[in-house]
C-alpha cells in the first residue's frame, strides 16, 4: 500500500480531494477528523498539514504526496516533482509599504528587516541578489508586520493580490511562482515507481479532461472542409458517414474555453443537432 500524503485543511485540500475523487481514487474519510482514508486499492491517503508534506514523503512517512511548490522549496529538500496540477496558483513575493519609497527590489536597503513564514527562501533570495536583509521570522499574518513596525517589507503568498492592497502593501518583485505539484521521494523501488506512474496518468487524465469538450454536430457534407478547420480536435474530428444522407456526424474533442465561439462557427456553416458533453479523463 502506498502512502500519499495529502493537505488535511487550508487553500488545496478540498481541490486535492476533488481530483483524486474525479480519477477514481475516492478519498473515503471516517469522519470530519479522520488522519487517514482509504483511496480504493493500492493507495492510502494521509492528512496532514500542507507544509510537513514536503519533510514527510521526503523522509519516507509517505511515498507521494501534493503540496504547494512554494512549500517544496522552502523545505529545501530534494523531491521528484511527477505533476503539476495547476490549481493552488500563486506567488511568493516581496512586498513594501505604499508609502516606504521602495519602488522595486534595486531600492531594498542593506539591513532592511523582511517578515516572511518563507525564511529560508527569502535569505535565499537576498543573498544571491547580494543584499544583506535580516529577515524576521513570523509564522503567519505576515501582512500585518510592516505596520506593527516589526519589519520594513515582507515576502509572502499572493495570487489575487487583495490582501496586500487591503494592508497598503505594494508588490515589487517574485521570488517563487507556485501551483500544487504531485511530489515523491527520489529512488523508489520499480514496483512503487510503477504505481506512482499509474497515480500520475490518473490524475493527469482528469486534469486533461477539464480543459476539454466533446463535440458532436449533424453536419452538411459540403461544408465539412470548412467543419474540419473549426474542430482541428485531438487529431482531427473523427467523421461518420450518415447512410445515404446529405449529412455527416462530425466527433470531435475541443476546448472548452472557446466552446460558444465553436458552436457558433458550426451554426453558421449550417450544422444541426450539436451535442456537447464533458469529458471525465482524456489520455491523448
Ligand atoms: N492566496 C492563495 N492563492 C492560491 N494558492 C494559495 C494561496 N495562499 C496559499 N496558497 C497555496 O496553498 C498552500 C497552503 O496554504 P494554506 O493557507 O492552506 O496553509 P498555511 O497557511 O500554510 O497553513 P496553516 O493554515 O496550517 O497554518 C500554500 O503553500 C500555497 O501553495
Ligand atoms: O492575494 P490574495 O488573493 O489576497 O491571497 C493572499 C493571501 O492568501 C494566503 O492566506 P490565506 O487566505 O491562505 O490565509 P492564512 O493566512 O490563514 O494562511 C496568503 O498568506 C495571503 O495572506
Ligand atoms: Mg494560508
Amino acid at each position: 500500500m502506498l502512502k500519499i500524503a495529502l493537505p488535511n485543511k487550508g487553500r488545496l485540500s478540498e481541490e486535492v480531494r476533488e481530483l483524486f475523487n474525479d480519477a477514481g481514487l475516492e478519498v473515503r474519510v471516517r469522519g470530519e477528523r479522520a488522519l487517514t482514508a482509504s483511496l480504493g486499492g493500492e493507495f492510502e491517503a494521509i492528512f496532514v498539514r500542507a507544509q510537513d508534506i514536503p519533510e514527510f514523503v521526503a523522509d519516507g512517512a509517505a511515498d507521494a504526496g501534493v503540496t504547494g511548490w512554494d512549500l517544496v522549496c522552502e523545505s529545501g529538500r530534494e523531491l521528484d516533482l511527477l505533476m503539476d496540477l495547476e490549481f493552488g496558483k500563486c506567488r511568493l513575493v516581496v512586498a513594501a509599504r505604499e508609502e516606504s519609497g521602495i519602488q522595486k527590489l534595486e531600492d531594498i536597503q542593506d539591513g532592511v528587516r523582511v517578515a516572511s513564514s518563507f525564511t529560508r527562501l527569502t535569505q535565499e533570495f537576498f543573498t544571491k541578489r547580494g543584499q544583506r536583509v535580516t529577515v524576521v521570522p513570523v509564522s503567519g499574518a505576515t501582512e500585518i508586520a510592516p505596520h506593527l513596525g516589526i519589519a520594513d517589507i515582507i515576502v509572502d503568498l499572493t495570487s489575487t493580490g487583495s490582501t496586500l492592497k487591503m494592508n497598503g502593501l505594494r508588490e515589487v518583485g517574485t521570488v517563487v511562482q507556485s501551483s500544487a505539484r504531485l511530489i515523491a521521494r527520489k529512488g523508489h523501488e520499480p514496483e512503487a515507481a510503477a504505481k506512482l506512474e499509474e497515480l500520475r496518468q490518473a490524475l493527469g487524465s482528469v486534469l486533461a479532461a477539464r480543459g476539454k469538450r466533446y463535440l458532436m454536430a449533424n453536419v452538411p457534407r459540403r461544408v465539412l472542409p470548412n467543419v474540419r478547420e473549426v474542430l482541428p480536435g485531438l487529431n482531427g474530428p473523427t467523421v461518420v458517414d450518415v447512410q445515404g444522407g446529405d449529412y455527416v456526424a462530425v466527433h470531435a474533442v475541443v476546448p472548452a474555453k472557446s466552446i460558444y465561439r465553436t458552436i457558433a462557427a458550426l451554426k453558421t456553416l449550417g450544422c444541426e443537432g450539436i451535442l456537447v458533453t464533458r469529458i471525465e479523463r482524456l489520455m491523448p
